[in-house]
């Protein structure tokens, strides 16, 4: 897939119940192209889960949204488990505690890959070893509760792909985890992203955590994006002075990336 993946074009957002009626997202231009990584960056209530939502068709009932969403290169809306894949935070908003590993990562192959039982057994277990989960044949039988919560992020990686979807979003997906769990996570999403060709939207308040692995930036702030492009751009001359500040408040935190781009 080639091209523009997902146009932006004045989209904002409304909350019925929001403070103050005030947007939630206001006014966002953006263009996604296929097969990027695109880090979406501002702090808490800054409108990134907004935008997530608002892209894979999640938004409550009753949410006021205008402006245009357009998907040039699938053509249609994204399906939900079929077109896109959500990893969050928390795994356990994702994994059913009842199920089995195996069971739930079959499921999304079955349900949108028309797969039998078997055969999305089958491709569960090689998700599994996909996502470097240690003995797949082990953790297929075994139950969320039972892994640690890097394992558990695994499990719900492959889940998010078990349909080949066209666009990964990862919701603050490592901020949960400790440092060395976090680095193995992203470096994992990073593989998977780029032998499947999918779109990764990767939503974090961490820029220095983005900034070693993503093509671009994306920072928002109280609903409005502030500024998007690459990496290096953004980091060596941010054209607002809240992504600067953004950055130096990271300087001691950088990945190396970060640190060579800020280096005098
Ligand atoms: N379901 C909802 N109903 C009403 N207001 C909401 C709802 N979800 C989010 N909001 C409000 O919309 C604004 C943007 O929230 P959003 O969750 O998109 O921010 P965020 O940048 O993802 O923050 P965080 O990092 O804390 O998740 C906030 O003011 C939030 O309180």
């Amino acid at each position: 897939m080639s091209g523009i993946f997902c146009s932006l074009r004045q989209l904002s957002v409304t909350y019925r119940r929001g403070k103050n009626n005030a947007a939630a997202l206001d006014g966002i231009d953006l263009d996604i192209a296929a097969g990027e990584r695109l880090a979406i960056i501002g702090e808490s209530g800054s409108g990134k889960s907004t935008l997530a939502r608002a892209l894979a068709g999640l938004l409550p009932e009753g949410t006021k949204v205008t402006g245009e969403m357009l998907w040039p290169a699938l053509g249609h809306p994204p399906r939900p488990g079929r077109d896109f894949g959500f990893v969050f935070q928390d795994p356990g908003t994702s994994l059913n505690p009842v199920l089995t590993i195996g069971e739930q990562i079959a499921e999304g192959a079955r349900r949108h890959l028309g797969l039998g039982w078997k055969r999305a057994s089958i491709r569960a277990e090689e998700l599994l070893g996909r996502v470097r989960m240690p003995q797949p044949d082990k953790a297929m039988r075994a139950f969320p509760h039972q892994l640690s919560g890097g394992q558990r992020q695994r499990v719900a990686i492959a889940a998010a792909i078990a349909a080949r979807p066209a666009l990964l979003i990862a919701d603050e997906a490592t901020s949960a985890l400790d440092v060395v769990v976090q680095a193995e996570i992203v470096r994992l999403l990073d593989g998977l992203v780029r032998e499947d060709g999918m779109t990764l939207l990767f939503i974090t308040h961490d820029i220095a955590l983005a900034s070693g692995f993503v093509d671009r930036i994306a920072v928002f702030r109280d609903a409005r994006l502030v500024e998007a492009g690459p990496v290096r751009s953004v980091l060596s001359a941010p054209v607002s002075n809240y992504t600067a500040a953004l950055i130096a408040s990271h300087r001691d935190l950088a990945t190396p990336p970060l640190i060579e781009e800020l280096a005098p």
